[in-house]
């Protein structure tokens, strides 16, 4: 039999592991996922049918990305003794101006990578961390990068720019968007299973820690609401979304805050929790009782909505919209705060479905409304098996 494939996908609040077969459509054997980190973290491991095969907490609050690697690599090594890596696929989120597509990964394309790590502070450290002790985890296997980025980087040039002197864009300061592993995945199931939606204009919101919209037509991504950095946008559980320039302005010449101070904000205290002052986690503000946590949530799915309406515009229309991540593909309530209010765009909600946690929950209109599952794993498995000839 042949080898096995590692997957490894850090996200800003959770860790993600999976094993699979190194065939074209890979098997899955295995999958770890560390979540809330940072608050309460604890690891998940399963079978390829998801029945457990480990559960542990990672300890007091404070565990981090790179705990929860070693508990995942430990869990590995203990549950799954016979797995024989071949190729380790990672996420990583910025590819920047020259990553297209996978690569595999020796010390230059590291180098440039770590070049990029100020643009997604949440994610690259940590994708790159996931890369050093991959390597020194599984010497003999072939290392690949997954990006982010790449599923987005045929824009259309108004999509691609942003209104500053032409000098900024030529210097890759463009509009890169991100979760693209999370898109392509969706893409391949619209082709796979919903044939209508493919050959149309779909919005996909990828509703996690993180939380962005794309604008895919025809399989293909025409815009993100996610820019340079994965700060833009939507509001997300700590990151702020659209934010006027002319408010950093204020807080540098006006508040005196330091360039650190304003990134350390926009990033981990802006958002669902900035708003809130509770969380960051969806499942904590809809368990609250607290009216900022209900405005919160009451903002995220506003700007959802809003966004919605933006990328039909740039699509020239809407034929579907696609939830997924964590909050896209559990919470009935955000599906339902966002769609209701949509109806003048043609699109319903059968409530019935969309509280069973149904794929199908639109109830009939003229708009095809899904809740899919994303599975970043799987893209990141075939791109590695494929590295490895498999297929
Ligand atoms: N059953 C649920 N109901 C509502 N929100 C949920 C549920 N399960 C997970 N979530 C939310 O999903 C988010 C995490 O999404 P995820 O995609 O796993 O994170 P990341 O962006 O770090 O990869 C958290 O806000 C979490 O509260
Ligand atoms: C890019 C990004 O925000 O990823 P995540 O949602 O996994 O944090
Ligand atoms: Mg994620």
């Amino acid at each position: 039999m042949s080898g096995h494939v590692l997957t490894l996908n850090a996200g800003s609040s959770s860790l993600k592991l999976g094993l699979f077969t190194a065939e074209a459509e890979p098997g899955c054997l295995a999958e770890g996922h560390a979540e809330r980190i940072g608050k309460d973290a604890r690891i998940r491991l399963a079978d390829g049918d998801g029945r457990e095969l480990a559960a542990r907490e990672l300890g007091e609050a404070g565990a981090t990305h790179a705990d929860a690697l070693d508990a995942a690599l430990a869990m590995l090594e203990e549950h799954l003794p016979e797995a024989r890596v071949e190729a380790v696929g990672h996420r990583v989120v910025h590819g920047g101006q020259d990553f297209d597509r996978p690569v595999r990964l020796d010390d230059r394309v590291l180098g440039a990578l770590e070049a990029l790590e100020p643009f997604a502070p949440l994610h690259q450290p940590h994708n790159l961390a996931g890369v050093r002790a991959a390597r020194a985890a599984f010497p003999q296997a072939i290392q690949v990068a997954c990006f982010d980025t790449a599923f987005h980087r045929h824009h259309p040039f108004v999509n691609d720019v942003f209104g500053l002197p032409r000098a900024f864009y030529e210097r890759g300061v463009r509009r890169y968007g991100f979760h693209g592993l999370s898109y392509d995945y969706i893409a391949g199931e619209l082709a796979r299973a919903h044939p209508e939606l493919h050959a149309g204009r779909v919005a996909v919101a990828h509703l996690g820690n993180g939380a962005s919209i794309c604008g895919i037509v025809q399989g293909r991504s025409v815009a993100s609401t996610m820019g340079f950095t994965a700060l833009d946008g939507l509001p997300m559980g700590t990151r702020v979304g659209q934010l006027d320039p002319g408010v950093v302005l204020h807080l540098i010449e006006q508040e005196g805050m330091s360039a650190a101070e304003i990134s350390e904000m926009l990033y981990k205290r802006s958002g669902l929790l900035g708003l809130s002052g509770i969380s960051n986690d969806m499942r904590t503000l809809e368990a609250s009782e607290d009216p900022r946590a209900a405005e919160a949530i009451a903002y995220f799915t506003f700007r959802i909505r809003r966004e919605i309406g933006a990328m039909a515009a740039a699509m020239a229309g809407l034929d579907g919209i696609v939830f997924t991540g964590g909050i896209g593909e559990n919470s009935a309530r955000v599906r339902r705060e966002v769609c209701a209010p949509l109806e003048w765009l043609g699109v319903t909600l059968d409530e019935a479905a969309n509280e069973a946690g149904a794929r199908r929950i639109d109830a009939g209109g003229r708009v095809g409304v899904l809740a899919i599952p994303t599975d970043e794993e799987r893209v990141i498995a075939r791109a590695a098996a494929a590295a490895l000839g498999a297929g």
